[in-house]
């Protein structure tokens, strides 16, 4: 199957100008702008919103608690029209099925966000992971929480580029497939453990990569977000 993999540029910031900035540099390039935890507590979900105005919206609040809280929150939040959510698919069978159907319910079908269960933080290694008590590695238990969540109605998920061929395999091409962690050649991976380039994820069946500080330190993040979408359509 031929895939097109998308660049979604993750704009990691308390500043609201800075944001908008960075949106509006990345918006010829990037599919849709991630904003996040930083960004909402500092800024607050008004200027999420005026952001978004820019660019579609990953909203990566990475969800994690009891079913009715989760719910909850999704109706608080859809006023917002993300283009992407994410959860966490550690946070189990009940939790992922009442995400589902509050996202079926809040918001209108044509609006509905693609829900994304992050499996494995991408910067956990496997001694990082055992220390959490899973001991058989990263791969397994994206594996395994990949199925949970494609089993509970979730739309995709939120992995190292690492795991797309298995998760492939597994699960086939319907799950959009999303990859953080991802470093164009030469650049620092920071707190990074499981990476790959955007070529090395889209051979792979990306459907999206994440790229952060790569696109938001670099001298000139228009250019840096042009290239790597240049690299994934070569
Ligand atoms: O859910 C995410 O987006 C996410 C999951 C994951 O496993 N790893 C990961 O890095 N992310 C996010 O992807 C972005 C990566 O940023 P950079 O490391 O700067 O490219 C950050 O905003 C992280 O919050």
């Amino acid at each position: 199957m031929v895939r097109k993999t998308g660049l979604i540029a993750a704009l990691d910031t308390q500043d609201p100008a800075q944001a908008t900035a960075w949106a509006q540099a990345v918006a010829p390039s990037a599919g849709a702008i991630k904003l996040g935890l930083e960004f909402a507590y500092a800024a607050g979900f008004q200027a999420v919103a005026d952001v978004a105005g820019s660019a579609p919206l990953f909203l990566d609040l990475k969800l994690h608690d009891i079913p009715n809280t989760v719910s909850s929150a999704i109706r608080a939040l859809s006023y917002l029209r993300p283009k992407m959510l994410t959860l966490h698919a550690s946070g189990g069978r009940a939790m992922l099925e009442a995400a589902r159907k509050a996202c079926d319910e809040a918001f209108p079908a044509h609006a509905r966000p693609a829900l994304l269960a992050v499996t494995v933080l991408t910067s956990l290694d496997d001694q990082a992971l055992a220390e959490t008590g899973i001991t058989d590695g990263a791969r397994a238990q994206v594996l395994r929480l990949g199925k949970l969540a494609i089993d509970a109605g979730i739309d995709g998920l939120v992995c190292s580029a690492h795991e797309l061929a298995p998760l492939r395999d597994t699960l086939g091409d319907k799950p959009l497939l999303v990859t953080p962690g991802i470093r164009p050649a030469g650049s620092a991976a920071g707190d990074q453990k499981r990476i790959m380039t955007p070529t090395q994820a889209r051979d792979a069946g990306a459907d999206w990569i994440v790229v952060g500080r790569p696109i938001t330190q670099a001298a000139d993040p228009a250019q840096a977000a042009a290239a790597i979408a240049a690299e994934l359509a070569a």
